[in-house]
């Protein structure tokens, strides 16, 4: 990764100008949907979608269980934009490309980011299928050197030198559990730390190891790109994984993660998830439609 890859500002607003050219939608939430989850998608009201191969600017996704649409719609009439697939470094994508879209909804007016993934537990007392409110990340890639805030900052979209704690909102974080109390779901949902690991690989056992005494509750190959990117630029956060599976921390287990199981898993929650989310979109304080 090289900064010469990173985007300028005129980039990103060709994008914007497609894109407000094409929908009179003016989103003010935007959804990123993890593997398998972009049902969620579908549920949006007068709904506008544009593939990513006709979007000046974005890349292709190419992960199964990642359908490449960006999709414009109303959720009880609040304003949402929601990528059905996200894009992942190990695709072979630059990291300024991963969080591309980000910066975007920024400019199209977007406010709070809601992003979701699926990911594997490393805490002993998660089990498939739970929901994990996002509580705070670790970043290995970032941690490495690998940022998509590397290179000259753009002050237009924020600092230098942001802040990485307290990212994910902490009145967003209670408002969900809150409303998860109401559906009767609590039994299946935690709060915990989630690390972004570069993948495309699942992790060995002596990383799984690595990871729990790090304090790390689950482990993924996304997410915390996009965050940096939408905490720099002043956007809310909150974020969902999904526990697909059980990472394995034993010698003497045989078992081993695929991607088909992780998609399996996450279609049996996806309406759940759908629900929630919806429910936190319309009990959020937004803005709406004041561009
Ligand atoms: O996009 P997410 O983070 O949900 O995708 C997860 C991590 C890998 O991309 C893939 C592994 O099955 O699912
Ligand atoms: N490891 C890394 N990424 C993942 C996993 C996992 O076990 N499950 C889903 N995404």
């Amino acid at each position: 990764m090289h900064c010469k890859d990173q985007i300028s500002h005129k980039d990103y607003q060709r994008s914007v100008d497609w894109l407000q050219s094409k929908t009179q939608h003016r989103p003010k939430v935007a959804i990123i949907c993890g593997s398998g989850l972009g049902m969620l998608a579908d549920t949006l009201q007068c709904q506008e979608s544009f593939k990513y191969s006709d979007i000046p600017g974005f890349p292709q996704s190419t992960v199964q269980g990642h359908i490449g649409r960006l999709v414009f719609g109303e959720l009880k009439g609040k304003t949402c934009v929601c990528m059905q697939g996200r894009f992942h470094m190990y695709e072979g994508h630059s990291i300024y490309k991963v969080t591309f879209p980000v910066r975007v909804f920024k400019l199209l007016g977007v406010e709070t980011l809601i992003v979701t993934n699926a990911a594997g537990s490393i805490a002993e007392s998660y089990h498939c299928g739970d929901v994990m409110i996002i509580r705070d990340h670790i970043n290995f890639p970032g941690l490495a050197g690998l940022n998509p805030l590397n290179g000259p900052n753009d002050d237009k979209f924020g600092p230098r030198f942001p802040p990485m704690s307290g990212v994910y909102d902490k009145d967003l974080r209670k408002l969900a559990f809150d409303i998860c109390k109401r559906m009767g779901v609590t039994q299946f949902v935690q709060e915990g730390v989630y690390c972004m690991v570069g993948g495309p690989n699942f992790e060995s056992i002596a990383e799984a190891r690595l990871l729990h005494k790090l304090g790390v509750d689950a482990v993924g190959m996304s997410t915390a790109p996009e965050v940096l990117v939408a905490s720099h630029c002043g956007m809310r956060v909150f974020g969902l994984s999904l526990i697909t599976n059980k990472v394995v921390k034993s010698y003497e287990d045989s078992e081993t993660t695929n991607h088909e199981t992780i998609l399996e898993v996450s279609k049996m929650r996806s309406e759940m998830l759908q629900k929630l989310i919806t429910e936190i979109i319309i009990h959020m304080d937004i803005n709406n439609n004041q561009a």
